[in-house]
């Protein structure tokens, strides 16, 4: 709009539509730091032109040949020449030279991105300009196979937004096709290096379907695809087959797959392997899946291409059927995407069900490294749950067995809580004959309840220490009259610690004492304790939130022989001795238990221990009986 004056009032005279201007150095600027991750995509937007361009000419005529070479003999620039369909001069002013269009669309050029043709790799018409990121200028010389009477046609591009462009005389280029030469940047010329060059032509076109080769100045060739991808090929048996995926697994990945699984989704034109990881992977790290787009990689990164639960695979795949971001560098997140995941799914559950019906040994393999996957998996599948639960590994009082295993031995299975209680229970429980499962890990105790959905025959019980303790046989009237004395004196030391005493028998023997605790009585000791201690204020609040305080159970075993003899001598021995021997049981039954040690029972424990020593000492002194073994 322009305002012109007219006496003194203005009028505003409506000027003919104006054309956008694009600042192409402001736009390459974008690009590169915005759109792309690295300056080596301009190669791969150099060989997708060239595939689809193959494409295009293979759809005139099946039997054009199809080749890409790329030549590092440029002086310091790179030339990528294809035997695709080439250009007119007016394509190259439609397609090349205006930013945001492509051929590559529909045939009315429509701007819907999702109804671009499925042959080819490009359809946002953006590509080209990826390569003004690490060159200076850019000539095409095209020769068109749609019209071959046309002549051929020089494009010449600079970055600062200019380009010219003449037609060659007839003759000058001999078949059609299309020539790109880049002249480098100052700052863009380690990414046309001869050796790089050929390394991003194999990161980027190992499987793109024509053959792309590198040639270096002394006319070297390397070939940089080796097609069919390797799921495709031919094998003379299964087993050959099986070794060339995990031999493609090995040199794409690093690791040894412990098994491979083919995906097949003709949906979206996907083929592809699920490599199976040889060790266990972390749930939040997950692993990268390589994704091709007719031949392209798209990323190596893609975590999205399988469910979350599956982080013990990582793929490899071949797909027409996605679609990338403008980046090229992702998946675009739409509900094709979201099938596809899910088909992965449960193509990754299919091979967990073959194994379970057919290869126990490859499965208990599997679940030794993959155990902790499943089980968050098995949560939430029924299926999955009634197939391999009964399989999976859980620490018992048995060692690490299976569950069927172990409800086999064990009609009741019970359950701890927290792996602190198992800790506590798992010795007296196991000499008791009882079947405990460590449930304290993470998803092991819901898991172990759902047992008997799958084993009908099975009960489960949650477990705690009191309940153990409620098990154990009680000491009869007259032994426990006899041992009052010593009794009395252990529960003087026991309640220094906040701890009760009782006497009973268990097994095993070797077992003095135990000591029964469970964190909700600690967390309540440790709130009077601090309550305590606080000021007015805290006291208050602590206070308010207090309950009586429940206190931990020293068990002092009566058919241990060292208890027995402690409680025979409790009415004669010193004092000091038998209250030192009490806080030294106290002490190990607090490590048998492994709860966490305060400072308070550190103390106790060095000064049970030293103080034992000193008693070992004065017995073995002059007087002592090791003095007269000497002696005698
Ligand atoms: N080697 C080539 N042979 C023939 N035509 C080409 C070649 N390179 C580019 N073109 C033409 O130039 C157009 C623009 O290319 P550009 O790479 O910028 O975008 P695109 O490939 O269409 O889409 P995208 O941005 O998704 O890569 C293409 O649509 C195609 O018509």
């Amino acid at each position: 709009m322009q305002e012109e004056e007219v006496g003194s009032t203005p009028v505003t005279t409506p000027q003919p539509g104006h054309t956008f201007q694009v600042d192409l150095r402001g736009l390459v600027d974008l690009l590169s730091h915005h759109l792309y991750s690295s300056p080596r995509v301009y190669l791969r937007e150099l060989m997708q032109n060239a595939v689809d361009a193959i494409t295009a000419r293979r759809l005139l005529d099946p039997s054009a040949p199809a080749r890409i070479t790329i030549r590092t003999d440029a002086g310091g620039g790179i030339v990528v020449e294809d035997s695709g369909v080439g250009l007119t001069e007016s394509d190259v002013h439609t397609f090349l030279a205006t930013i945001g269009r492509s051929s590559k669309r529909g045939a009315d050029g429509e701007l819907d991105l999702s109804a671009a043709r499925a042959d080819f790799i490009g359809q946002f018409g953006i590509g080209l300009l990826a390569c003004f990121v690490v060159a200076d200028e850019i000539t095409v010389v095209s020769r068109s196979a749609r019209e071959p009477g046309a002549p051929a046609v020089e494009w010449h591009g600079r970055s600062d937004g200019t380009y010219s462009i003449r037609t060659l005389p007839v003759g000058s280029v001999a078949q059609p096709g299309t020539t790109v030469t880049l002249t480098p940047r100052a700052d863009g010329s380690e990414w046309l290096e001869p050796g790089r060059v050929v390394q991003l032509a194999r990161h980027f076109g190992s499987l793109l379907r024509y053959q792309v080769e590198v040639v270096d100045r002394h006319g070297d060739v390397v070939r940089v695809n080796d097609t069919p991808p390797v799921w495709e090929r031919p094998y003379g048996s299964p087993l050959a087959r099986r070794e060339a995926l995990a031999a493609y697994g090995r040199q794409v990945f690093d690791f040894n797959p412990l098994d491979t699984i083919d995906l097949d989704i003709p949906l979206v034109g996907l083929k592809g392997v699920a490599f199976v990881l040889p060790t266990p992977a972390h749930p939040t790290k997950r692993s990268g899946n390589r994704v091709h787009l007719k031949g392209m990689l798209l990323s190596d990164q893609a975590t999205e291409l399988v469910p979350d639960w599956a982080f013990f695979v990582s793929c490899v795949v071949d797909t027409t059927g996605l679609r990338p971001t403008a980046s090229r560098e992702a998946l675009y997140e739409d509900e094709t995407l979201a099938a596809v995941r899910d088909a992965i799914g449960e193509r990754v559950r299919q091979w967990l069900t073959g194994l379970a019906a057919s290869d126990l040994a490859l499965l208990r393999r599997f679940l030794d490294v993959h155990h902790l996957a499943v089980k968050a998996l098995a949560r939430y599948d029924d299926q999955l749950l009634a197939l391999l639960l009964p399989w999976l590994p859980f620490e018992t009082t048995d060692g690490t067995v299976s569950l069927d295993e172990f409800a086999r031995a064990h009609p009741v299975v019970l359950v701890t809580q927290t792996v602190e209680e198992f800790r506590q229970v798992a010795p007296i429980a196991a000499a008791a004959g009882m079947g405990v499962v460590n449930g304290g890990y993470v998803y092991d105790r819901d898991l172990v309840h759902q047992l008997p959905l799958v084993r009908p025959g099975v009960t489960v019980a949650d477990l705690d220490p009191e309940t153990v303790s409620a098990h154990l046989d009680s000491v009869d009237p007259a032994a426990e009259l006899a041992a009052a004395p010593f009794l009395a004196r252990a529960r003087a030391v026991a309640d220094r610690f906040d701890t009760d005493v009782a006497l009973r028998s268990f097994q095993p023997v070797g077992v003095p004492a135990m000591l029964v605790d469970n964190r909700e009585a600690r967390h309540e000791r440790r709130r009077s304790e601090l309550s305590s201690k606080a000021d007015e204020l805290w006291a208050g609040i602590l206070g308010s939130l207090s309950a009586s305080t429940p206190r931990a159970q020293l068990i002092l075993n009566h058919l241990n022989p060292l208890i027995r003899k402690l409680a025979e001598m409790a009415g004669t021995a010193d004092p000091q001795l038998s209250e030192t021997a009490i806080e030294a049981l106290y002490g190990q039954a607090l490590l048998l238990s492994r709860r966490p040690l305060r400072p308070t029972d550190h103390a106790l424990l060095n000064r049970s221990f030293l103080g034992l020593l000193e008693f070992a000492t004065q017995a073995a002194g002059p007087t002592g009986p090791g003095q007269e073994k000497a002696q005698s």
